[in-house]
């Protein structure tokens, strides 16, 4: 794992002691980090990954072509490298079987079907941080994995999962995300037989038993057409394929979820302003007697564009594909199984388009603000055929979950000036973080 430790130069809020951060963590956040220079080099840079030679399509129509032509680029889920990871899921298949499990749950996890979402996760987020200790700091990364995948269970899954089953999920998630990293960075090299393997092992068992209570545990909906209702249905003669789809959804709801709250708490820390600013309007729209069309994220404005900042910064920094047939990116031959990258941190940072990239400033995303910006610009939710299918989703669960956490807690970073590293794992984590979240 490259992570370096090391005192950094990111803005910092005056109010509150900065983080000191780490080389890699420069490396992401740096307008002059490789990425963004590979930018410069054309529509498409040729590079060195390791041994092997990789290619950054900087062209945002290449891009597209990339990132939807799945004819031609395999996605990263769909490698036969990670085949023990993926299971018969649909994250694993290719082409109409895909297409045909994707459209299958499309109605369970579309904004039409969401309305009852918004209260049931400001309840579930009170719920699931009650235990968060006050008075201590706590590992951020683990116990915003451990929120969020309570919050994926209870609110999308429609399930639960004893404490002891969640908390081993949450550890097991940066296991997994580190080791799938690292599977697929370095196919089709042999995947060197290390102690990180077994723990990966280990950590894939966790997953699969907390994927089997979860489905044991479901609770329908009335009409049962909630999504895993969908999935069991579709599969009475096959219940390990619904089983391995409900695994799917469970370990990519609570990847990219966790990474961009563990980095929502870094970033609330830093801005003891935001966080008075997110806790006033959570105040007005949340509170208990609220109606529940009311707890919906349009009425959470400074809250949506905190979470539209993050994604800016922090959010996944590289969607990954590789060509099944040697073929051409623009003018560029890329022979087969070459990695072909994506590079959507290094566009979140483009100065034609974020005046002062380098910068946390989430009222850049502020209604009246000019010009006006679109998150969708920010391909938070990938593109294409694996587009995800938690995003309307997940539009709710961010900002209100997020806002209930502020309305009942202060983030505080803690010890101040602690380094924060940045894992390499699926989803960049801030690791080392540490902060207390004290009673308000
Ligand atoms: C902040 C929250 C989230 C973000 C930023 C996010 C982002 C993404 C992105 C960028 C992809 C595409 C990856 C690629 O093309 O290689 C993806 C795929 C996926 N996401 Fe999400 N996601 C989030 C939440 C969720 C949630 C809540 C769920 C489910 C409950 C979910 C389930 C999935 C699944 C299953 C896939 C794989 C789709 C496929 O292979 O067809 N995600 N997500």
């Amino acid at each position: 794992m490259i992570e370096e430790g090391g005192p950094g130069g990111c803005p910092a809020s005056r109010e509150e002691p900065r983080v000191a951060h780490s080389r890699t963590l420069r490396f992401w956040l740096d307008p002059a980090n490789i990425a963004v220079r590979l930018g410069q080099a054309g529509p498409v840079a040729r590079t060195k990954a390791g041994p092997a030679v990789a290619f950054q399509v900087n062209d945002p129509s290449l891009l597209r072509k990339v990132g939807c032509g799945e004819d031609t680029f395999q996605a990263w889920s769909a490698d036969p490298c990670l085949r023990d990871f993926t299971g018969s899921g649909f994250a694993g298949s290719e082409g109409q079987a895909h297409r045909d499990r994707r459209a299958l749950m499309k109605p369970a996890l579309a904004a039409p079907r969401l309305t009852a979402l918004g209260p049931s996760v400001r309840d579930s987020t009170e719920r699931l941080i009650a235990d968060l200790p006050t008075d201590r700091p706590v590992d951020v990364p683990f116990e915003m994995s451990r929120l969020v995948a309570g919050l994926v269970i209870e609110t999308v899954l429609n399930s639960t999962i004893s404490p002891d089953t969640l908390t081993e999920l949450a550890r097991a998630r940066s296991v997994l995300s580190a080791g799938v990293f690292w599977k697929y960075a370095l196919s089709p090299w042999p995947w060197v037989p290390t102690p990180r393997r077994r723990a990966f092992r280990r950590a894939l068992a966790t997953l699969d038993e907390a994927a089997r209570e979860v489905y044991v545990r479901h609770r329908p909906d009335a009409d049962g057409n909630d999504v895993v209702s969908l999935l069991k249905r579709s599969t009475d003669d096959r219940p390990d394929a619904a089983l391995h789809d409900v695994r799917a959804l469970l370990f990519a709801g609570i990847e990219a979820t966790a990474s961009t709250f563990a980095w929502a708490c870094y970033e609330l820390g830093r801005h003891p302003d935001h966080q008075t600013a997110i806790r006033a309007e959570a105040d007005a729209v949340l509170g208990t007697g609220a109606p529940a069309d009311a707890v919906q994220p349009r009425l959470l404005p400074r809250t949506a564009g905190f979470v539209s900042e993050v994604t800016r910064l922090h959010g996944i920094p590289f969607l990954v594909r590789r060509p099944r047939q040697a073929t051409y990116v623009g003018d560029q031959p890329v022979p087969a199984g070459a990695l072909v990258t994506l590079p959507l941190g290094a566009l979140r940072r483009d100065p034609a388009r974020y005046a002062r990239p380098e910068e946390f400033d989430p009222l850049r995303w502020a209604p009246e603000a000019r010009p006006p910006l679109s998150p969708a610009a920010l391909f938070p939710y990938g593109l294409g055929p694996r587009y995800c299918p938690g995003a309307a989703a997940s539009e709710i669960m961010v900002p209100v979950a997020l806002a209930s956490l502020v309305r009942s807690r202060t983030l505080r970073t803690a010890p101040p000036g602690r380094t924060v590293r940045v894992s390499l794992e699926l989803t960049p984590m801030p690791k080392g973080l540490t902060m207390v979240a004290a009673t308000r």
